[in-house]
């Protein structure tokens, strides 16, 4: 256990004479494994030299730009609790730090101390909460817009996003036909791809199927490799990663963090979040920011520099244990003091504020911003419309993380290819290899087929005979044939779930349009369920032997069928969690069944119900059926002397119009899900 940390509450002379010593570390060479960068300070240099800035540069991809990122008093706070117990609290405190091209920070921090809430904040992943007007988030100096946010910031959850059914190859070059113009050459994709295989050591499972939970694929290191792969496709100046190396051995942990330092070595400036890793795996970070409770404990280089730090500024701090870390340690000392009470948990922040390392960051800090200003200058100076642009940007600094989430979450409507260009990649990629896997095409043709195989044998042969007991029967084929259709797309609520997450970061990623997306899911189904639909009606309409039109009877099957499917994406869009959706469609489908007139004609529901069966898409596909098989001469005497067709309240119906309802249906709920996949998030930040 750590000691109690008096000397933490040390005046601030003393941290401020014991400080010099360590704050002259800045000025030397990282003590961290590897030679790059010489100096902390060096990308900022190299920023100002390059001449291109966030706010000028080309299209996403581009190679060579690079990007500083720079903190200042960055201060955040969430509402919490209801009504009059509704408060702000603070998640972020004056925090000040850079990350500069080249150079790999770590971000440290007992659990709680606001790590994840910086990275959002810095990817405008924020969905609630208010940035104080103080705050300057600054990208080459420039508050960034939501075109350069999407360009230039690439962000690794930390969870893996990654397509279960393809290879990490597939992945990459997928994500590279999205992410990338499409009149890019293929080849030059693939070139990117095979780069970033080599950066990221994934040659070894490159041609491995990814898996999932369920299906064995490739290992937790080479996902979360994989992983920030997809999110380096577009080529971005400035990497964020959320504990990458999260639930992994030290091995896989140590190849991640390896692989984050060859990154950065190619001049990205990349932010990580990180929980204990092994003392060889933290020495490869250049630079560390830590946090406790929102406030900065420490910002310097990672290694003896942040040692020193600690022994200068704390002498009664207990000792780094012989096999001890850095990292463990500083985390130890922070998260005990937490334990300890207030003013214990305020100490390491308060000694830091009163630091000359804090002031020297700061000054530095500030001349990086003024090196980045001269290059943005000479920037605008070129471009005009660069400079239009410039001058539109939003103040991120000045504005609330409602605003930078508008900016960057929902009203991210920009992707680098056209909606058609990115149907075709999903259904070339992701259609394509669905299409050869048994797990995912085989319930989806054998399913209709048992409802067939029921109604055939059940019902063998009943159209020959004419008369009222076999009309019955007929009504109730057509019924359940109805029913199949309904309840056969619910199947896919599961799949639509699991794989939202997917959805919510290709999304953000600016990958597709919620139109894209439903497009090719709608699609996807449909085509399987247009060639399953045909043998399966045949079989019904000729072994049962109906009567009327074969085509019609197809068409309705079919219909019916996409009515369900979209609803199934709809209620797959609106649910916030599987529980929610398996339980949602049955019931809805359920009371649909009620009103379909097949249980109650239409005159004998009680009136205030009768909007129900109007908006029944199920009434209009059993009423079509069944005026198809009992139109003119077959509407046979049933039930008590009346014509079965007039019992049924389906006498003047015209089964064409009432299919043309059915596509009315499918319209208006595939309307629906566009709104609800455009707008419903089930992901709060
Ligand atoms: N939108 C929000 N509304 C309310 N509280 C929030 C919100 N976002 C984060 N918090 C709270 O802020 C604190 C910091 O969260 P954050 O996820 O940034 O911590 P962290 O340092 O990344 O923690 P860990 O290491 O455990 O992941 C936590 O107590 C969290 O519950």
């Amino acid at each position: 256990m750590p000691l109690a940390i008096k000397a933490s509450k040390a005046d601030s002379s003393l941290a401020g004479k014991s400080s010099s010593k360590a704050d002259a570390s800045l000025d030397v060479e990282s003590g961290s494994a590897g030679s790059e960068p010489p100096s902390p300070w060096a990308g900022a240099a190299a920023c100002a030299g390059n001449g291109k800035s966030a706010g000028s540069s080309a299209g996403g991809g581009e190679q060579g730009r690079t990007v500083a990122v720079t903190l200042q008093h960055v201060t955040f706070d969430v509402s919490e609790g209801r009504g009059r117990k509704r408060h702000w609290r603070r998640l972020l405190d004056d925090v000040a730090a850079a990350a500069l091209p080249g150079q790999l920070v770590a971000v440290l921090g007992p659990s709680g101390s606001g790590k994840s809430t910086l990275l959002d904040l810095l990817a405008g992943r924020k969905t609630s909460g208010r940035l104080d007007p103080g705050s300057a988030i600054l990208l080459n100096g420039q508050p960034p817009d939501a075109a350069t946010l999407r360009r230039d910031v690439g962000y690794v959850e930390q969870k893996e996003t990654l397509l279960p059914l393809l290879t990490p190859r597939e992945m990459l070059l997928y994500t590279a036909e999205l992410k990338h113009p499409k009149d890019s050459p293929l080849d030059a994709k693939r070139r990117l791809v095979d780069e970033l295989i080599e950066q990221l050591s994934l040659e070894d499972c490159q041609h491995t199927r990814i898996g999932g939970a369920l299906s064995r694929g490739i290992s937790g290191g080479e996902a979360k490799r994989c992983n920030v792969g997809v999110s380096m496709i577009a080529r971005p100046a400035v990497l964020l990663t959320d504990e990458p190396t999260s639930g992994l051995d030290s091995f896989s942990a140590h190849s991640v963090v390896s692989a984050l330092r060859t990154l950065a070595a190619s001049g990205i400036s990349l932010l990580s979040t990180i929980h204990s890793p092994p003392p060889d795996t933290f020495s490869l970070f250049h630079r560390c920011l830590v946090l406790q409770k929102g406030r900065v404990v420490y910002f310097g280089d990672n290694g003896p520099a942040a040692e020193q730090y600690f022994a200068s500024h704390f002498p009664d701090l207990r000792c780094r244990r012989p096999t001890e870390g850095i990292a463990d340690f500083i985390l130890d000392v922070t998260s005990s003091a937490n334990k300890q009470g207030a003013a214990e948990a305020a100490a390491f922040a308060d000694a830091y504020a009163a630091s000359d390392l804090r002031a020297q960051n700061e000054a530095a800090i500030e001349a990086a911003l003024a090196a980045a200003a001269v290059a943005e200058q000479a920037a605008r100076a070129a471009s005009r419309r660069g400079s239009r642009r410039h001058g539109r940007a939003a103040s991120l600094a000045s504005t609330s993380a409602r605003r930078v989430q508008k900016l960057v979450g929902l009203d991210k409507q920009g992707t680098a290819t056209p909606w058609w260009w990115g149907l075709y990649v999903l259904f070339r990629y992701r259609s394509g290899r669905a299409y050869t896997q048994k797990d995912w095409l085989l319930p989806r043709i054998i399913s209709p087929f048992i409802p067939v195989f029921l109604l055939v044998t059940v019902y063998w042969s009943v159209g020959d005979d004419l008369d009222a007991v076999h009309a019955t029967s007929i009504a109730a084929v057509l019924f359940m044939a109805t029913t199949s259709a309904a309840y056969g797309s619910m199947g896919l609520v599961p799949n639509l779930v699991a794989e939202r997450a997917i959805y919510l970061r290709e999304r953000a990623d600016g990958l597709y349009l919620p139109v894209t997306y439903l497009l090719y899911k709608v699609s996807e189904e449909l085509l399987v369920a247009s060639c399953v639909s045909i043998p399966a009606s045949l079989l019904v309409f000729y072994l049962v032997r109906l009567q009327g039109s074969w085509a019609l009877y197809w068409l309705v099957f079919l219909v019916t069928t996409s009515v369900s499917t979209v609803l199934a994406l709809l209620v797959g869009s609106l649910s916030s969690s599987m529980d929610v959706a398996g339980a949602a469609l049955p019931a809805y489908t359920t009371a649909l069944l009620y009103f379909s007139g097949f249980l109650i004609p239409f005159s004998k529901i009680p009136p205030w119900w009768r909007w129900m069966a109007v908006i029944d898409y199920l009434r209009y596909s059993w009423g079509a059926l069944m005026a198809n098989q009992f139109a003119g001469d077959r509407n046979i005497v049933a039930f008590g002397g009346e014509p079965i067709l007039n019992y049924y309240d389906l006498d003047t119906v015209n089964p064409w119009h009432w299919l043309g309802w059915e596509v009315i249906f499918f319209c208006a709920f595939t309307g629906l899900t566009w709104v609800a996949l455009a707008t419903v998030q089930h992901q709060r930040r």
